[in-house]
């Protein structure tokens, strides 16, 4: 899975030489940070709307769909900050062996 993550990593990196009119990448890059942020926001509450929707309606489809495009449009936040998908990828490796509870007790001081 994280190979796709890390293609469509390298497909956003490379619209960054394309023009808005045949990329809708490239067309978000031309809008700047604030529209990509907006585009971020948007597709979270999606998500959230699918969620809660899925709960009652025994229905994964459209949090599947909504869960996809909040991943692209951060994506492209990373991508318009020079961030690598493999950055976020190692950092998460980088959690596999510590727990959450002891992460945080370690920032706070207790548990
Ligand atoms: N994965 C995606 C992807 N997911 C969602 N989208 C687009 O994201 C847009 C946002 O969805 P909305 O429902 O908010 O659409 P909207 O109302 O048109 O958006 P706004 O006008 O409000 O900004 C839609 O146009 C989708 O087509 C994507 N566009 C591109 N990709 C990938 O990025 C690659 C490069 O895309 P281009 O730059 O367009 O070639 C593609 O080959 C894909 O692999």
């Amino acid at each position: 899975m994280s190979d796709v993550l890390i293609a469509l990593g390298n497909i956003l990196e490379e619209r960054k030489n394309a023009s808005a009119d045949s990329s809708y990448v490239a067309s978000l890059y031309g809008k700047g940070l604030n529209k990509i942020l907006e585009k971020v926001g948007e597709e979270a509450t999606e998500v959230i709307i699918a969620a809660k929707d899925a709960e009652q309606a025994q229905s994964k489809a459209d949090v599947i769909y909504e869960t996809a495009d909040l991943w692209f449009h951060t994506l492209v936040m990373l991508a318009h900050l020079n961030i690598k998908p493999e950055e976020i990828l190692q950092e998460l490796a980088r959690r596999f062996s510590i727990s959450g509870l002891d992460e945080k007790a370690s920032r706070t001081g207790n548990k």
